[in-house]
């Protein structure tokens, strides 16, 4: 990037970096060919000059948004379709294609739902002849579809939706319906004016049997026209905190027939004569909910690495106060409180990327696993997939408003890109599971897993550790980064047993098993939190170290550096519960904290080298605060000019209102 232009503060900054940023933008992209084949395609897309908006986004009415997000997005696929034609792409990640989906709207993609549910959905459930007739016309976006799920009334207790698909042999066909106000179809993104076909999720009968909840694949809008099929009922569900351009939509059917072979039919199947052939685990009809949960994780820290660089540049631009007297005020990032604010971000997002990694792999080999039959690891990857989204979309959603703190007053100016980019990740913490909701079933693996340890059997990997630690009340501790990890499995067990215990004690005679669930259900997502730490701890330790053997020495130290500071925040902040589980005593905690602001000082002078290295254009970054060179306050100007209330020196609204208030007044 052009170093001319950038304010005095960057780029001392950028040379007081220790580490080559080139190297860590190769080890995050996967490899030197990757990032250069990410640069080009973010390139041609971020310099398109039907891309760039000539009012700010934010300032056009809700409809026009939509259609501003619609217009750049088919823009954005035109482009992708020219160059994945033209090339192979062989490193060009999915990961990349959503990253540049930034660049082109600030908000949520219309599209995102036919990328990230309906696709995978149609890839894994369908077998390989409707695979064969779908899968390349959505990929090539001859359709356009989404994944309708939830309904008005029930998100979570999937069981409880109550859209029907009733066969009828007579035509070999479904018929859909709603029967109710509360069956309405309600949140699908792309659903209201994008989509033209959904997977929709309906309890199924036949032959007047009930089987349970399967997905449909059903066209909804005509291909020519666009406007409804008869029998179908749609429209937007209305403005929300954000998402605003992510065009959620609302759903209902009335005797609505589709072609028997449209259920999706790898797993379950309904026969001509409505014979219904029951899949080898029903759970596998929840396996695009699994899929996605793994793959948030990146988007996670796709968008904390954002945030990070946002706050991090600001704070190195932004001069405040004076530590002492007659000096020149400081910049904000040396003071310790901001690093607190900051670093830890920084560190979440490495920690996210690298554990989503981790957790991508684990989903592929227990995916193929199951393709062959095999399914004694599904519980296990539901379990983990459950706790590692619910606990890092809360974590970033927190992280994300520290950093928008961090900017003071600056940050919450909508042309920051802060408030956005918080909208999108809080949004991470119900959609896709309720955050409780699946903390709850992880603490049900849990549970089993504690009946295991009870029993003296061998646990499944990620909870071993609760045999190791099944006997001992205080494990002893160690101010080592092993020690940590041992500490957290500890608290993990500890808690673990003591919502079992809870458990226990509820089952008075006479109560159900249900209702002491839900007495303990407190402990039991505790539980669930302190063993998705322990993972975080555990993972992100052992793969920042081996990362850091694959780099030169001074990014390695970085990269130690920065999981260190995870490790030890973490400490610190659940020194509660290592009090409770382990011998760790106040000198031990004196000693974690100082070495906490060891690591902070440590990381401050990379620290803008570091976020460098997420190697985000400003285009994808879309903030005042965080462009590449810094000019802060020229851009916060040029942005507020565009204001269209500044169009006009006085607002016709003086010359209706305000002036004849006045004038009374004068009376
Ligand atoms: C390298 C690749 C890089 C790619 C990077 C690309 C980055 C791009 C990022 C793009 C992001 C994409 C974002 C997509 C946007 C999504 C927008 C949002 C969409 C939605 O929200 S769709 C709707 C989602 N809805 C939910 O999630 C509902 C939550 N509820 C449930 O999941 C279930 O109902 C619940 C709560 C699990 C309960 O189900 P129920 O049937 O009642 O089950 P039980 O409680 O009775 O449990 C029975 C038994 O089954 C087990 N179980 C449950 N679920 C599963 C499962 N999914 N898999 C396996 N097993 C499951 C459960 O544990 C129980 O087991 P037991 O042995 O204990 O009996
Ligand atoms: C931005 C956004 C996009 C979305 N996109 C889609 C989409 O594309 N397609 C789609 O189908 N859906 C979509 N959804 C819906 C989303 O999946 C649901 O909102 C989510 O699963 C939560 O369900 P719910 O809204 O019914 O919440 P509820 O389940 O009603 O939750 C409300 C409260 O009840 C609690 N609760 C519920 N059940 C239990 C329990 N068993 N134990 C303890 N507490 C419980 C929860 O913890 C929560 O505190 C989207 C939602 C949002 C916000």
């Amino acid at each position: 990037m052009a170093e001319h232009n950038v304010c005095v503060e960057l780029v001392r900054e950028r040379q007081k970096c220790t580490f080559e940023v080139q190297e860590l933008i190769h080890l995050i992209d996967g490899g030197i060919t990757a990032t250069e084949e990410r640069r080009e395609v973010e390139n041609v897309v971020c310099t398109d000059p039907r891309i760039k908006d000539v009012v700010p986004e934010e300032y056009l009415s809700h409809k026009e948004r939509y259609e501003n997000a619609i217009r750049k997005n088919c823009i954005l696929q035109e482009i992708l379709k020219k160059y994945t034609e033209k090339r192979t792409w062989d490193n060009f990640r999915p990961s990349n294609k959503y990253r540049i989906s930034s660049g082109v709207v600030k908000d949520i993609s219309p599209f995102m739902l036919h990328t990230g549910m309906f696709i995978p959905t149609l890839v894994n459930q369908s077998d390989d002849e409707q695979k064969a007739k779908w899968v390349p016309k959505a990929m090539s976006m001859e359709i356009i579809g989404t994944y309708a799920q939830t309904e008005l009334g029930h998100g979570s207790f999937i069981r409880g939706l109550e859209t029907t698909a009733t066969y009828d042999p007579n035509t070999e066909e479904f018929v859909l319906n709603t029967p109710n106000l509360t069956s309405y179809k309600w949140w699908p993104g792309g659903l209201a004016h994008t989509a033209n076909h959904c997977i929709v999720v309906a309890q199924l009968y036949s032959k007047g049997q009930h089987y349970g909840v399967h997905p449909f694949f059903v066209q909804i809008r005509d291909i020519e026209t666009h406007v409804p099929l008869p029998g179908i009922k749609v429209g937007e569900i209305g403005p929300k905190l954000g998402f605003q351009t992510a065009n959620n939509g609302f759903l209902g059917f009335e005797n609505f027939r589709i072609p028997r072979r449209n259920m999706l039919m790898k797993n379950a199947q309904v026969l001509k004569d409505g014979t219904y052939i029951k899949s080898k685990n029903d759970k596998l009809t929840y396996g695009t909910m699994v899929f996605v949960r793994v793959i948030i994780l990146f988007d996670l820290a796709f968008e904390l690495s954002r945030a990070a660089t946002i706050a991090v540049r600001y704070s190195a631009v932004r001069h405040q106060s004076q530590l002492k007297a007659n000096e020149p005020e400081l910049q904000i990032i040396d003071y310790v409180t901001q690093q607190h604010k900051l670093f830890i971000g920084v560190s979440t997002s490495h920690v996210f990327r690298v554990v989503g990694l981790w957790l991508w792999n684990t989903y592929v080999k227990v995916n193929a696993d199951i393709g062959k039959g095999n399914m004694d690891q599904l519980p296990e990857l539901h379990a983990l997939a459950c706790c590692l989204k619910a606990v890092c979309s809360r974590d970033a959603a927190a992280r994300v408003e520290e950093f928008r703190l961090a900017c003071g007053g600056h940050g919450f100016m909508t042309s920051s890109n802060l408030p956005i980019i918080n909208g999108i990740v809080s949004a991470s913490i119900t959609y896709e599971g309720e955050f409780s909701v699946l903390m709850l079933q992880t603490a049900r693996f849990l549970m089993k897993a504690w009946n295991g340890v009870l029993a003296r059997k061998t646990l499944t990997p990620t909870v071993s550790y609760l045999s190791k630690f099944s006997n001992s009340d205080r494990v002893q501790w160690a101010n080592t980064t092993a020690g940590i990890i041992s500490g957290f499995q500890a608290a993990a067990a500890g808690k673990t047993k003591e919502a079992y215990a809870a458990i226990q004690s509820y089952l008075k005679p006479g109560t159900d098993y249900e209702d002491a669930w839900n007495s303990a259900s407190v402990q039991l997502v505790s539980a669930s939190e302190a063993h998705c730490r322990a993972i975080l701890c555990e993972i992100s330790w052992s793969e920042m170290q081996r990362l850091s053997k694959t780099v030169s020495p001074n990014l390695g130290k970085v990269l130690l550096e920065l999981a260190e500071l995870y490790l030890t925040y973490w400490s610190l902040e659940k020194r509660g519960d290592l009090l409770m589980y382990t011998t760790i005593s106040t000198a031990d905690i004196a000693k974690l904290q100082a070495r906490y602001e060891e690591l902070l000082a440590l990381i401050r002078p990379n620290a803008v080298g570091i976020v460098d290295g997420f190697d985000i254009r400003d285009e994808i970054l879309n903030s005042t605060l965080g462009a590449y060179d810094g000019r802060v306050y020229e851009r916060l100007m040029e942005e507020a000019k565009k204001s269209p209330l500044n169009a006009e020196p006085v607002n016709e609204s003086f010359h209706k209102y305000i002036k004849p208030l006045m004038l009374k007044a004068k009376l």
